[in-house]
């Protein structure tokens, strides 16, 4: 399934501006991320490598706009977030955003075409036209026939992580954040994940960030960035071509 000419021509993907990010910390505060500035265009697979507590979620939050940075500027699509009321960032999250997270978090009780259904539901689409939309995608992750009404215990980890793939898709977004998508997952499984990615960041045009402790996935991407105690090290935007 390829996204359509019209939604990829407005398409610039995500950009990240001397980002700063700081938490508290006692009386101090702690600067997670340090004038941090990225950007991601469409159809590139990014991943964001680095030791534990270098920052890797912490850009990803800012870059999902769930967090808002003390200094500098997220774009998505050219749209400085910054400048958004509450609402309009819950909007444009909803319609640019799909974001993947290292845990599973699909509804229990749910099968996995019904998964997607819930947003289309959400979004008052038709019924009939949501269903075959969720089927396709989910045959285009791989999850075919009886497995689409399997509900999460039914399904492997690998599985799941298809299925939070699809409907990370369902809403058609321009960036997809992905948080250590390999973590639970063998090697084997982990790579294919990891190349469903590229896939799909190649098919729907998605500027794809991919926070991954897994270097051995790194292979499969277009672009590696490392992080180290909140900056990118020196070079890092112009990646390394593996
Ligand atoms: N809510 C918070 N309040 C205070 N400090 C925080 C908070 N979240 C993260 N930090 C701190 O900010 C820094 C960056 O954390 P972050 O979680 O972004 O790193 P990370 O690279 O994703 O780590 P990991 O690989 O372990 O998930 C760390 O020093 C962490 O302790």
């Amino acid at each position: 399934m390829t996204a359509t000419l019209s939604a990829v021509s407005t398409r610039t993907g995500l950009a990240l501006r001397e980002v700063t990010l700081t938490y508290p910390d006692g009386e101090a505060r702690l600067t997670a991320l340090d004038e941090v500035s990225l950007t991601v265009a469409p159809g590139e697979f990014l991943a964001v490598a680095g030791p534990s507590g270098s920052g890797k979620s912490s850009l990803l939050a800012v870059a999902a706009t769930l967090l808002t940075p003390d200094r500098g500027q997220v774009l998505i699509d050219g749209q400085d977030t910054g400048a958004l009321s509450p609402r309009e960032r819950t909007a444009l999250r909803r319609e640019k955003l799909g974001i993947v997270f290292q845990q599973s978090n699909l509804l229990a009780s749910l099968t996995a075409v019904e998964q997607l259904l819930v947003l289309a539901d959400l979004r008052g689409e038709r019924p009939r036209a949501a269903r075959e939309r969720a089927a396709e995608l989910l045959a285009s992750v791989g999850l075919n026939g009886p497995k689409q009404q399997r509900r999460p215990h039914q399904l492997s980890g690998g599985e799941r992580q298809r299925v939070n793939i699809a409907r990370a898709l369902f809403g058609s977004p321009s960036v997809l954040l992905v948080d250590e998508p390999t973590s639970a997952l063998d090697h084997e499984r982990g790579t294919q994940i990891v190349e469903l990615l590229a896939a799909v960041t190649r098919d729907h045009a998605t500027a794809t960030v991919m926070v991954t402790h897994d270097r051995a996935q790194l292979d499969r991407v277009d672009r590696v960035v490392e992080m180290a105690d909140g900056r990118l090290l020196l070079g890092a935007e112009h990646g390394v071509d593996l």
